[in-house]
């Protein structure tokens, strides 16, 4: 959804590729062990990338995802996340593009899921903690 939204509003010349990681599963809390579903096609050597991310909670997946695609021998590296939430960090994570600073609620839709659901809302909304707890 949020990468839909960005694309529409590029100009210059990008290629776009789909990286899938995941550290909560089906859980509202990071497992802290991020595993890669799904890697990129792309060779990353020499480009600039963006990475887009539809929400910065502890920031360590985006740390970890710093470290492995900077290995990758990429020129430079910028992030730009829909939603942050700044008293859930663990980690700083220098956000170059970003949409909005949110409450430390677990939250849904708008592509963001709970244990794969909600993700067809159209909007994000705060998921009620007698759903998860
Ligand atoms: O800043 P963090 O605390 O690391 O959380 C942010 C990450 O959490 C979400 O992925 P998630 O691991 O939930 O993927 P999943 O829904 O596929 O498990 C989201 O897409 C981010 O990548
Ligand atoms: N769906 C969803 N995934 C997350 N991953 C880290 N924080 C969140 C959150 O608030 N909602």
């Amino acid at each position: 959804m949020v990468m839909a939204d960005l694309a529409r509003e590029l100009r210059p010349h990008v290629s776009m590729d789909w990286m899938a990681v995941s550290s909560y599963g089906a859980g509202t809390q990071s497992s802290g062990v991020v595993k890669i579903l799904k890697d990129l096609d792309s060779d990353l050597s020499g480009r600039h990338v963006l990475i887009v991310e539809d929400i910065i909670d502890s920031g360590l997946t985006l740390s970890w995802l710093l470290g492995n695609l900077a290995s990758r021998g990429a020129a430079s590296i910028e992030i730009c996340a829909l939603l942050r939430k700044p008293d859930a960090a663990k980690v700083e994570i220098d956000v170059k593009y970003l949409g909005f600073d949110i409450p430390n609620q677990f939250v849904v839709g708008y592509g963001l899921d709970f244990a794969e659901r909600y993700r067809n809302l159209r909007d994000v909304a705060i998921l009620a903690p007698h759903v998860y707890s």
